[in-house]
């Protein structure tokens, strides 16, 4: 009831106590029910036209109860990038290309970043799936709080790549609040909903 009340009312908290609670809320699902949503939602994403005919996607290893993706990877006839956080050029992510999980090490946040090159620009991919810790039905998003994926959007000047959030169910909320730098997505996946902006 009370993680309910949280949802719906969003003003009441601040941005960094939603977050939070977004984040605790993702971390009790068990891994049957991380399991299922997976499995769907990567169906889910696997029938829009979008995905169908993108070539170069950005994903994420998973972590703090994100929804896992990887399995995305098996499809072939694709290439897959994993964002890498760097210092320079403004904290922008670069995107390096995976062919194989077991050679990367971990970041210290705890998700998997290949060392080697080249490293890509987010423009140079079609899609970046982007970890949601919130999102409202506007397509506002509300993330980790580094800012990466805006900072890295805001420079992006291809005007096809498909901006997509990728979150549970239970990561909505009533309306987040509309920062400056944020950039809205395009579409946002949950395992039950697809929801276009
Ligand atoms: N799986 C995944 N990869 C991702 C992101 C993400 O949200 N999820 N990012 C999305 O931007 C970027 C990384 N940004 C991140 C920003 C903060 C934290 C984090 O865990 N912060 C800790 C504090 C850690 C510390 O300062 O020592 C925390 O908030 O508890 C993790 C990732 C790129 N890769
Ligand atoms: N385009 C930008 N230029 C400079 N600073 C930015 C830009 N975008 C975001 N920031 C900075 O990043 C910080 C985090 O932003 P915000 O709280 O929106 O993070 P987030 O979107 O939740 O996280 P992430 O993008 O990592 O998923 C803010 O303090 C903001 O000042």
């Amino acid at each position: 009831m009370a993680t309910v009340l949280f949802n719906s009312s969003p003003d009441i908290l601040g941005r960094s106590q939603l977050r939070q609670q977004l984040r605790h809320q993702r971390r009790q699902l068990t891994f049957y029910q991380q399991k299922q949503a997976s499995r769907a939602l990567i169906q889910r994403l696997q029938k829009q036209s979008f995905f169908k005919q993108a070539q170069k996607i950005g994903i994420y290893d998973a972590m703090d109860g994100e929804l896992d993706i990887t399995a995305l990877i098996q499809q072939a006839h694709k290439s897959y990038y994993l964002p890498v956080l760097r210092r320079f050029p403004k904290q922008r992510l670069a995107f390096v290309r995976i062919t194989s999980w077991h050679r990367l090490a971990k970041h210290r946040y705890g998700m998997k970043e290949p060392q080697y090159r080249p490293r890509l620009m987010i423009d140079d991919l079609d899609i970046v799936l982007m970890p949601l810790v919130g999102f409202d039905n506007a397509g506002n998003r509300l993330g980790m709080g580094g800012g990466y994926y805006d900072r890295s959007l805001a420079y992006q000047k291809k005007t096809t790549l498909v901006k997509v959030g990728i979150a549970h169910d239970c990561q909505e909320v009533g309306s987040l609040a509309n920062m400056a730098w944020d950039i809205p997505l395009d579409v946002i996946v949950t395992p039950s909903r697809l929801l276009i902006t």
